[in-house]
């Protein structure tokens, strides 16, 4: 059992030291070294050949678009590009892995040295050093199954699908991140979604961490505060959310601390976190020295982009997602804070969509971010599944815009409205017509309780009269109320100020 000690007690003591390995599924049609389809969800073991299987004799073959991918993400990390490299056999025996090695790449990575900048949640930049980016092919998936006790993993047997042997695979690994002191698991998350947000910038993968398609294993170590030389580091395997990269960093560094302030020490070793309980069990234990007996894959040939390639790639690059993001802030007229808000919820996306289907930049970030985010947080969901669960599209968030500046409905009109929605009511439009909600639109009605309002509030009426505007809200809180809710409180105020003459 690991004794209890607090994080900041951790940070107080020992300073971290991080390293993130990030694994990106392309989007290629087919596989890295042969003709089958990549798509996902399909029958088991039906996107399988000779060389996938690693059948004896079947030789594979490079694909094109894959290398360009791994180019072009080279390049949008800053990365040199090898003039040639080779794949590389990793030996290794386990049975979702066909052939008993996986074919990637060792000391001749096809990007190398580069950086991404990235902004934390308060908007502090950070340099986060790339060491390299490689191209390498998936593994296949067990499944374990039933239900025996003492058997491996509990199972009493094991399916092997092999659909997801040699899809291609970009592992971008940073350099030994120093000095991010209390900010390490800050820090690995926003690394892990600026590269989430770049990869799919680049169209070069969907990025979903929840299917898999992209996956971090984050290294973690602990040395006395001030020290130089690194810790022994534990390897937290396929977390798959950016919440669980940062809890999973900040974990790791508080067992770490209890672990040595007992004078124990750390074992070096992978270890699988569990998102319900919120800690890592031991995994396998995983030493440098890990005889993967690599050596250069025979069956292919290297790899030699040449510069006119690399520099046609190079122009394919899209705007950089932080330059993009400043554009779009100015477009939509967004605070500095707002749309930090905007890209700390992961709503740039959708927000966008949803201005594309009519609505104004004010309501889709009121929506998204004001409320549609905060329940899903409230839930523990990641939002864009949050609502898409719930039918809520940036459509429909259109639609329940347009019926406020339409102006059929008011604020807290559009909220019921929007319950409704979730609730699964409907649209906008139907739940509103279905609520019975809607503005009077009648204005001698509201002029008529504007009227009543004034001549039952003399004194407020009076200071408005000479000139005090603000002191109109007591009014149109008034007026709101003698039309039970159902009036436009910013025609309501402006009744009120021509029958006052402020108009
Ligand atoms: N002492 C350490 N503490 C924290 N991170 C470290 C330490 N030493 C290395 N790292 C980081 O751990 C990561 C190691 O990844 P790398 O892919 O190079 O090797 P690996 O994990 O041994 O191999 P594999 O790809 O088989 O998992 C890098 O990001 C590196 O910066
Ligand atoms: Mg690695
Ligand atoms: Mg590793």
């Amino acid at each position: 059992m690991d004794a209890v000690v607090d994080y900041d007690e951790a940070i107080a003591t020992y300073d971290p030291v991080m390293g993130l390995e990030v694994h990106v599924e392309l989007n290629t049609e087919t596989k890295m070294f042969c003709g089958c389809a990549t798509e996902f969800g399909a029958e088991p073991n039906t996107q399988t050949c000779p060389v996938c299987l690693g059948l004896p004799g079947a030789l594979p073959v490079v694909n094109a678009k894959g290398v360009e991918s791994a180019i072009r993400i080279g390049l949008a990390l800053n990365c040199e590009i090898a003039e040639w490299c080779r794949f590389a056999r990793k030996n290794y025996f386990y049975p979702d892995m066909p052939k008993n090695f996986q074919t990637s790449q060792y000391d001749e990575p096809i990007a190398f040295e580069g950086y991404l900048d990235v902004e934390l949640e308060d908007g502090t930049p950070w340099r986060v050093e790339i060491e390299r980016a490689h191209m390498e092919e998936d593994t296949g998936k067990s499944l374990h199954v039933g239900g025996a006790t003492g058997r491996i993993h509990g199972a009493d047997h094991s399916l092997l699908d092999y659909n997801r042997a040699g899809i291609p695979l970009i592992e971008i690994v940073t350099k030994p991140l120093v000095g991010a002191g209390e900010r390490a698991p800050e820090i690995a998350k926003a690394y892990v979604g600026a590269l989430r947000e770049l990869m799919r910038a680049l169209d070069v993968s969907d990025a979903r961490m929840e299917q898999g398609s992209m996956r971090c294993d984050a290294n973690v170590s602990l040395m006395p505060k001030g020290a130089e030389k690194f810790g022994t580091r534990t390897e937290t395997k396929n977390v798959n959310s950016l919440r669980s990269v940062e809890r999973a960093v900040r974990y790791e560094i508080t067992r770490h601390a209890a672990v040595l302030n007992e004078g124990g020490s750390i074992l070096q070793e992978t270890r699988h976190w569990h998102e319900d309980t919120g800690v890592t069990t031991s995994g396998r234990p995983k030493s440098d020295a890990d005889d993967y007996r690599y050596f250069p894959e025979p069956d292919l040939v290297p790899v030699a982009p040449s510069r006119e390639l690399v520099e046609q790639l190079r122009a394919t690059l899209p705007e950089p997602p932080a330059e993009r993001r400043k554009r779009l802030q100015g477009e939509w007229g967004f605070s500095d804070l707002e749309m930090r808000d905007v890209y700390n919820a992961g709503a740039v996306e959708t927000i966008e969509e949803t201005i594309a289907a009519g609505a104004s930049a004010a309501g889709a970030r009121k929506w998204w971010t004001g409320e549609i985010a905060r329940l899903a947080n409230k839930a523990g969901e990641p939002f864009v599944e949050f609502a898409a669960q719930r039918h809520v599209t940036p459509k429909t968030i259109a639609e329940l815009d347009g019926l406020v500046t339409s102006g059929r409905l008011n604020d807290s009109m559009a909220r019921q409205t929007l319950e409704g929605v979730l609730a699964g009511e409907g649209t906008p439009t139907e739940v509103a017509d279905a609520r019975g909600l809607e503005l009077v639109q009648d204005d001698g009605a509201l002029e008529a309780a504007v009227t009543k309002v004034i001549e039952a509030n003399p004194d407020v009426a009076q200071k408005v009269r000479d000139g005090k505007v603000q002191a109109a809200g007591a009014l149109i809180g008034q007026v709101m109320k003698e039309m039970k809710g159902q009036a436009d409180a910013a025609k309501a105020r402006s009744i009120i100020l021509e029958q006052l003459g402020q108009a």
